[in-house]
């Protein structure tokens, strides 16, 4: 049980108003009503009975079982209820009842995911990846610093921080071995991810502009995109991922407004060749980085920190070029950075970095929980929660 009441937040925690992340969530007593709740504390506010309590316009849209028609009701609204759930939070008027500690609640996923990509937007990430995968090639490809490069993943595949993930099997066929055998893969990897929400869908032959980004994603989560190296590294020509990393992708259980984020801004790196006009950020009205400090660790035990704000991308250049083919957008799509990882050796988000290639990878019953947070304001800290899970042996269910 939290030590505190849902008003008294203690000194330092990082999920306070300035926070609010949105989730889902049951409780024991109520295990088939799934509904919205917003993290403050320890607790989580029982965003819909509250509201629902206070005649407000908005209590409907927060008793679902998804984000999505939160996330389908535009900037405005997303504006409003934020205000709303504040408010009730600084004047005390929270209606008493609707606050659950944390750890009496059970997370659910929190959106219905429609479209997943997966980007490829930190540098250093790139070059090492790029140095063991192709040691006789160039580390980064020539396209690499002109555009945002990703592919299509599968979304039905997503789970919640939380979810155990069952080692894949597959084909593998390691350099040295003259014929690929089938198994379970023998270099499960993790990769750490920041993930961001479409809310605001945009018709086709519509590109998003970078000015247009706040207008259309709704908040940021933490993502781990397991891959399964062996099975990667053989099927990846010319293609691209596809098995190696579709059996599971987590992601956190608190989707932080991207509002959230705005003490946390800063400049991306500088760009070394200009960008075409779409993609071009150098006068942007606002700097297009996030500095959010992700933290992982396996087994307990810190393997990485690694720093969001070193990535080469923006998340408001990769949805003006996820859309600047004339592709539509939806609500629900869902979108991650690519592996974060720094320049220094101890800010690598994957073991294939971590360890030159060489593992050790991931063995079966390894848990990895990955956390991070943002700076606020008035040097108050922006929690993003955690997206953890557990590695099973490979098998039958
Ligand atoms: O360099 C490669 O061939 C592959 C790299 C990755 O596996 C990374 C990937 O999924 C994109 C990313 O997370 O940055
Ligand atoms: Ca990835
Ligand atoms: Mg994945």
């Amino acid at each position: 049980m939290p030590q505190h009441s849902p008003h008294e937040l203690p000194e330092g925690d990082p999920f306070g108003a300035d926070a609010l992340p949105y989730g889902v969530f049951t409780t024991p007593g109520a295990p088939d009503h799934p509904r919205i709740g917003v993290r403050y504390g320890a607790y989580v506010l029982d965003a819909a009975t509250a509201t629902a309590e206070r005649g407000s316009a908005y209590a409907d849209l927060l008793d679902q079982p998804v984000l999505n028609p939160l996330m389908a009701a535009g900037r405005p609204v997303w504006q409003a209820v934020r205000a709303e759930i504040r408010g009730m939070l600084d004047d005390g008027t929270l209606p008493g009842g609707h606050a659950h500690p944390l750890d009496e609640v059970t997370l659910h996923l929190p959106f219905e995911v429609a479209d997943y990509v997966d980007f490829y937007a930190s540098e250093h990430h790139a070059t090492n990846a790029g140095r063991i995968f192709r040691p006789n090639g160039q580390a980064l490809p020539p396209n690499w610093k002109h555009l945002p490069i990703g592919y299509h993943g599968r979304a039905g595949t997503v789970v919640v921080s939380g979810t155990d993930v069952v080692r894949p099997q597959g084909q593998r066929k390691a350099p040295d071995e003259e014929l690929p055998s089938f198994g379970p893969s023998r270099r499960l990897d993790i990769e750490a991810e920041v993930g961001f929400v479409v809310g605001t869908p945009a018709p086709a032959r519509t590109p998003v502009p970078l000015d247009a980004f706040r207008d259309h994603v709704f908040g940021v989560c933490l993502v781990n995109d397991w891959s399964a190296r062996d099975i990667q590294s053989w099927e990846y020509v010319p293609l691209g991922p596809f098995l190696g990393k579709s059996f599971a992708t987590s992601v956190s259980a608190w989707i932080t407004p991207l509002e959230a984020f705005d003490a946390a801004r800063v400049a991306p790196p500088a760009r070394d060749f200009p960008l075409l006009p779409y993609l071009d950020d150098s006068s942007a009205p606002e700097p297009g980085g996030i500095d959010i400090r992700l933290e992982v660790r396996i087994n307990g035990e810190v393997v990485s920190r690694p720093p969001f704000s070193a990535m080469y991308w923006t998340a408001a250049q990769q949805l003006a070029h996820m859309t600047v083919n004339g592709a539509s957008l939806r609500t629900g799509d869902f979108y991650a950075s690519g592996t974060v990882s720094g320049p220094e050796s101890d800010q690598l988000g994957c073991l294939l970095e971590i360890t030159a290639g060489k593992g050790p990878f991931l063995a079966d019953g390894d848990e990895v929980v990955i956390t991070a947070w943002a700076p606020g304001r008035g040097g108050a800290r922006i929690g993003l929660g955690e997206v953890a899970g557990r590695v099973l042996p490979a098998g039958g269910r």
